[in-house]
C-alpha cells in the first residue's frame, strides 16, 4: 500500500500508512488500542475507501473493483464477524464458496470437498452440524477463519483471530497461517506470537507507521516504552524465540513522543 490515509470529519485514524506484503508472507500487524490496525485492514478489505493513497493487489489498484471480485481475491476475518443467523457449521464455511458461484447461488461441484477440508484443518469436522447459535466464542472464530480458507483467496486479512482461542487452537491457528501458501496480514496482540509466527511486523501508532521489519528489528524495549508504555524485556527463549518479558507499565510518553526506528527497525 502506498501513502494510505483514513479519517472521518475531524480525525485522522490511518495516517500515510505505506508498506508492501511479499506474496506468501505473514506479516503481524501491531499497535496498541485505537492505533488504526482494524481500520487499515478493513481499507485493505476494501470496506472502507482510503481519504488518500493506494492499495494494490499484486500491482493492480483495488479501487473500483465490485465486492465480488475482492471477495475472490481476498478474505476478511473481522473481530466481531458475528451473525444472527442459525446457519450450521459447513453452511457458514460454505459461504466462503459463493463469491465464485454464478449468480451467488448455493455451493456444487468441488465446493463440498473445499469446505470439507477447511472445517478439517480447523479441528471443525466434528461440529459440522452444529447450529451457529450452539457454538462458543471460539468455535465461531474458528469456523469464521475456515470460512476465509474455503475462499481460497490470494490474501488472507484476520483482525484479532486469536482473541477468543484457547492457548493450543491459539499456537495452532498461527502455525496453520505462517504455513499457508496464502499472503496473511494479522492484527495481534499478543507480542510473542506474533514474533514466533510472523515473517515481518507493522508497527502502528497513532494512525502511522512507527517502525516494519523483522519481528526483532520491530520489538525493541524502546519502541514498547515509547508504544505501549510498558517496560518490557526482549529476549530468547531456550528454543531460540523471540520472547517479550513485562515487567510492568512504563511512564507515559508524550503523544508526540515516539521517533522513528533507527537502525533494524526500519523508519516509514
Ligand atoms: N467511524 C469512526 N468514527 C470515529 N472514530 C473512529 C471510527 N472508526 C474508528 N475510529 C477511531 O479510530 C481509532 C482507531 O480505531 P481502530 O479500531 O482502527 O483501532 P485498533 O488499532 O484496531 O484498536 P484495538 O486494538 O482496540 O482493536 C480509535 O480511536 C477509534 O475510536
Amino acid at each position: 500500500m502506498h501513502s494510505v490515509s483514513w479519517s472521518v470529519p475531524g480525525k485522522s485514524i490511518v495516517d500515510n500508512v505505506d508498506f508492501t506484503v511479499h506474496s506468501g508472507r505473514t506479516v503481524g500487524l501491531i499497535g496498541p488500542n485505537g492505533s488504526g490496525k482494524s481500520s487499515l485492514l478493513r481499507c485493505v478489505a476494501g470496506l472502507r475507501k482510503p481519504t488518500a493513497g493506494v492499495i494494490r493487489f499484486d500491482g493492480n489498484d483495488i479501487d473500483g473493483w465490485t465486492p465480488r471480485k475482492i471477495a475472490q481475491h481476498l478474505a476478511f476475518v473481522e473481530q466481531a464477524g458475528d451473525t444472527d443467523s442459525d446457519l450450521r457449521v459447513a453452511e457458514v464455511v460454505a459461504l466462503g464458496r459463493t463469491p465464485f458461484r454464478p449468480g451467488w447461488r448455493a455451493p456444487g461441484g468441488n465446493d463440498h470437498a473445499i469446505v470439507e477440508a477447511a472445517l478439517e484443518r480447523l479441528d471443525l469436522t466434528e461440529l459440522r452440524d452444529r447450529h451457529w447459535q450452539t457454538l462458543s466464542g471460539g468455535e465461531r472464530q474458528r469456523a469464521h477463519i475456515a470460512r476465509a480458507l474455503a475462499q481460497q483467496p490470494w490474501a488472507i486479512l484476520l483482525d484479532e483471530p486469536t482473541n477468543h482461542l484457547d492457548i493450543r487452537h491459539q499456537l495452532e491457528l498461527l502455525d496453520l497461517l505462517a504455513r499457508t501458501e496464502q499472503t496473511v496480514l494479522v492484527a495481534l496482540h499478543d507480542l510473542s506470537l506474533a514474533a514466533r509466527f510472523c515473517d515481518r511486523l507493522v508497527l502502528l501508532h497513532q494512525g502511522e507507521l512507527v517502525a516494519t521489519g523483522a519481528p526483532g528489528e520491530v520489538l525493541t524495549a524502546r519502541l514498547l516504552r515509547e508504544v505501549f508504555e510498558v517496560d518490557a524485556e526482549v529476549g530468547q527463549d531456550s528454543a531460540g524465540n523471540l520472547a517479550v518479558v513485562y515487567r510492568g507499565t512504563a511512564e507515559r510518553v508524550s503523544p508526540v513522543g515516539v521517533a522513528p526506528a533507527g537502525p533494524g527497525g526500519t523508519p516509514r
